[in-house]
């Protein structure tokens, strides 16, 4: 897969022999392993609540092998909505081998689509980010079909890195910027949105693919999405908004640009995301695919938007 990136089998002994530097800097940080997550050591404060629905992030985190960063207590995809988005991105390009995920944080996404594609792709700025999706994904045993990047989505975008790998969607899940998106009546895309605004994250993502998926906060302005599809794809072109609920709560809404999802016909079977809530500790993995199985409330609703 060349130098550029590090296999998540293998993760720390490649970065360890391509930059030994970096290497460096990580290692004391990882040393106590007090990244990783020991399940029923409650945590207190602002991250009990996190703490408290920790199952919903990852459903194999009594397994003790899972790694997070406080940060990542904050913003990682929740297990049923990434599956959910991994099966319905699948749905919608069956031929499809490769996904880019550009903040890729601690694999929640990434894990999701590496079930679903031959190979997944993760982007993230900080390395120890990158070291929890390695981590994460051995426990979900797709550790070998995930390649990760380290850089500023900047840099790696103006390399054209991912122009030449030839990658058939690209998701993001990019920083809405703390707590305090939700406190705006109407999210800005354009000034709210981290690392850059919408329009030149897209732009930077339609270079490399035009199927785009972009995970953004609840309140987002829809006028800024529908001009920005105007102004970079054309006066008919269209985005798909998908509304996602999470145990009744509205988690966020999934952007798509590309005609495989805005002329994807809803198939019933498909698109229920599945109630998973009231986990409690004692619960196995198995009797959660159970319910998730028998479960079959729909939990989200979507519409088009014409450029
Ligand atoms: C919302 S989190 C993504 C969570 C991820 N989807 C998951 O489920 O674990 C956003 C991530 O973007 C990363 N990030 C922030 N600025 C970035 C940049 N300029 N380039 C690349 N990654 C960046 C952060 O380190 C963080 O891990």
């Amino acid at each position: 897969m060349g130098k550029k990136v590090y296999h998540a089998s293998h993760f720390l002994h490649t970065l360890k022999k391509r930059s030994n530097k970096r290497y460096r800097k990580l290692v004391p940080r990882i040393a106590d392993d007090n990244y990783r997550i020991k399940s029923h050591e409650r945590l207190h404060g602002k991250l009990f609540k996190y703490w408290k629905s920790r199952h919903s992030l990852f459903s194999k985190i009594d397994s003790n092998q899972i790694y997070m960063t406080e940060e990542l207590w904050y913003s990682v995809t929740p297990e049923v909505l990434a599956k959910f988005l991994a099966k319905f991105i699948k749905a919608c390009l069956p031929e499809a081998n490769s996904i880019l995920d550009v903040f890729c944080g601690g694999g929640g996404n990434t894990i999701q689509f590496a079930m679903e594609f031959p190979r997944a792709y993760g982007v993230d700025s900080r390395m120890d980010h990158l070291y929890c999706t390695a981590q994460n994904a051995k426990v979900y045993g797709v550790d070998d079909r995930i390649w990760l990047k380290y850089g500023t989505w900047d840099k790696i975008s103006k390399s054209g890195l991912f122009e030449k790998m030839k990658v058939d969607c690209v998701f993001a899940s990019p920083p809405w910027g703390g707590p305090e998106y939700s406190k705006q009546n109407v999210y800005d895309l354009e000034s709210s949105l981290q690392p850059v605004g919408v329009t030149e994250l897209l732009k930077s993502f339609f270079k490399i693919s035009s199927n785009v998926l972009l995970f953004l906060p609840r309140n987002s302005d829809l006028h800024q999405i529908a001009r920005t599809t105007r102004k970079l794809l054309g006066p008919t072109a269209k985005c798909r908004v998908l509304y996602v609920k999470d145990n009744g709560y509205l988690k966020g809404i999934v952007c798509m640009w590309g005609v495989a999802f805005t002329n994807y016909q809803e198939d019933t079977t498909l698109v229920e995301l599945n109630e998973v809530g009231n986990h409690t500790d004692n619960e196995s993995s198995e009797q959660e695919e159970d319910k998730e199985v028998s479960s079959s409330e729909k939990q989200y609703f979507s519409y088009d938007i014409d450029g």
